[in-house]
């Protein structure tokens, strides 16, 4: 069995009255593809804002890969090998792609400066090939404004991948993609994770996503994870079908 590389242990957030993450735990072994599903306000978003360094947490602790990065800031977290894209991009939309990909990695490797040529950058190609893996070669030079959500959702995941993470969390990789759609953009994504041997958590409440892509499911309720197993398992448990598909029993 592979490592284990990420550890959330029991982790606490309270916003005024509500307890957003109660206790939230999840263990993450390389290469998994673990799909959290829940209610909305269940606290998905939230637990990977506590990962990854947007959300600090009252009490608990996450260790990624050995180490203990809890509390860290998102840049130090990023810098560490953990990824993220956004339930809404996270881009600069008057940029290209090229340059929303070339500008991510600057900051990451502390190059950025008002100077700095993104028509000579050296890893123009490099990041050719990156949107090539994910299907999306044609729109490298145009403005990301142009183009539609669907696409968005993918191009901020190519940024965090730019930044070569060893674990991505998305949040709602499939929203905005047509369903007509949705299978062939996970395909090239699962792909390009495969190739990268990127270990991937991603928040869906498409279920035929879910039963197609997780190796493993985390359900969300309350705070933190109510059942957790194989999505045969839980997309045929009762409960689950009940209160988070939303079909009866
Ligand atoms: N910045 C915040 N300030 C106050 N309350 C917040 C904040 N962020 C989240 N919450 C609350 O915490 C709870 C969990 O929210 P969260 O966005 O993590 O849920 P979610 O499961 O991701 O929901 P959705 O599926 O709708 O995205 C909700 O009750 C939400 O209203």
């Amino acid at each position: 069995m592979s490592e284990i590389i990420l550890e959330a242990r029991d982790l606490e957030l309270r916003f005024g009255g509500v307890l957003a993450a109660n206790g939230a735990s999840l263990s993450v072994r390389a290469n998994e593809r673990i799909a959290i599903i829940g209610p909305n306000g269940a606290g998905k978003t939230t637990f990977i804002n506590l990962c990854t360094g947007y959300l600090k947490p009252q009490s608990g602790r996450v260790i990624f890969a050995g180490q203990d990065v809890t509390g860290l800031s998102p840049r130090t977290i990023t810098r560490r090998g953990i990824g993220r894209s956004f339930q809404i991009p996270q881009l600069f939309t008057d940029n290209t792609v090229m340059e929303n990909l070339l500008l991510a990695l600057s900051a990451r490797e502390g190059t950025w400066s008002p100077f700095l040529r993104l028509d000579r950058h050296p890893k123009r190609e490099e990041m050719i090939a990156l949107l090539d893996s994910v299907g999306l070669r044609d729109t490298a030079e145009r403005p990301v404004r142009e183009l539609p959500e669907g696409m968005r959702k993918l191009i901020d995941i190519a940024v965090a991948l730019a930044l070569d993470p060893k674990l991505i969390f998305m949040d709602e990789p499939t929203s905005g993609v047509s369903s007509h759609e949705k299978f062939q953009v996970m395909d090239t994504l699962t792909r390009a994770l495969d190739a990268r041997a990127t270990t991937a958590i991603f928040v869906e409440h498409d279920m035929d996503v879910v039963a197609r892509y997780a190796s493993r499911v985390a359900v969300w309720s309350g705070g933190r994870i109510a059942l957790e197993g194989t999505p045969d398992e839980i997309l045929n448990h009762p409960e689950v079908r009940e209160t988070v598909i939303g079909v009866g029993v």
